[in-house]
């Protein structure tokens, strides 16, 4: 297939309630994607999907060139497959400097004994510098991560999922409690990303997904209401009466 992820007819439903109602999305390997849609839309529930965490009840989820059927592997399984995930909060070790959080995310032996004896070599420290500067933290290796803005928390954290080779990124909410600046250069990295990675950014603020100006995707009760160009979807009425005519 000529898409790196191809979801399709998945339903779901949680104690009767269909989460997830017969959905279809595909991305191609290097493409941006929007996605957004109203509270309790799924969207939450679609990248729990994709990523192993829920199953559906039917549909198929295809990965790759070789078309591997990711609902027979389990969350690790996904991830080393190439997909990272990441969530609104920032999770990244306060105590531990932009470099020491970058080379713990480094593919490097993950077996306990190995992980023990493991030294970074000198390509890993390079490795590390080079995601650095890719996030725009090249000037704050040595930093305490807990000392950096929020808006740079999130971009080390995007450089950790990065560390992991992903092929597919998702991301939640990027923009939440950033400043005009941050943003800007949030936006300026997904769309770099995105020129080598599938990128899924799901967010509310309709600013950012206008400069981002990718495709969109609009959730609505589980499914796609709408999908394609920004001015596309926003003149539908659909869209116009579930979302944004709130
Ligand atoms: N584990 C669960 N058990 C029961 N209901 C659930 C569960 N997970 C999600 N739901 C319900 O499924 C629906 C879709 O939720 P989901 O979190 O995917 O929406 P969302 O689009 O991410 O919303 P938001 O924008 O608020 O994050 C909601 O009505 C939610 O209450």
């Amino acid at each position: 297939m000529t898409e790196l992820l191809e979801v399709s007819g998945i339903s779901v439903t949680f104690d009767g309630f269909r989460a997830i109602n017969n959905l279809s999305f595909s991305i191609g390997p290097a493409e941006l994607r929007a996605v957004i849609g109203p509270n309790g839309a799924g969207k939450t529930t679609f990248m729990d999907i994709v990523t192993g965490k829920t199953r559906p009840d039917e549909g198929r989820v295809l990965w790759g060139e070789r078309s591997i059927d990711l609902l027979k592997l389990d969350e690790a399984q996904i991830a080393r497959q190439g997909i990272g995930r990441k969530f609104q909060r920032p999770t990244v070790f306060e105590d531990q400097t932009v470099a020491e959080n970058l080379m713990m995310a480094l593919k490097a032996p993950r077996s306990p004994w190995r992980v023990l004896v493991w030294k970074p070599k000198a390509a890993d420290h390079a490795r590390v510098a080079a995601l650095a500067a890719q996030v725009g933290l090249g000037e704050a290796l040595a930093r305490k991560s807990g000392e950096l803005s929020h808006g740079q928390k999130q971009w080390l954290e995007i450089g950790m999922l990065l560390a992991q080779e992903p092929r597919l990124l998702l991301v939640d909410e990027p923009a939440a409690g950033m400043t005009l600046a941050e943003r800007e250069q949030t936006t300026a990295l997904l769309v770099e990303l995105a020129k080598t990675h599938a990128v899924v950014v799901v967010e509310h603020d309709m600013d950012f997904v206008r400069r981002l100006n990718c495709k969109v995707t609009v959730l609505h009760e589980g499914a796609v209401l709408a999908e394609g160009s920004l001015d596309h979807v926003t003149a539908n009425q659909q869209v116009i009466d579930v979302y944004l005519g709130r």
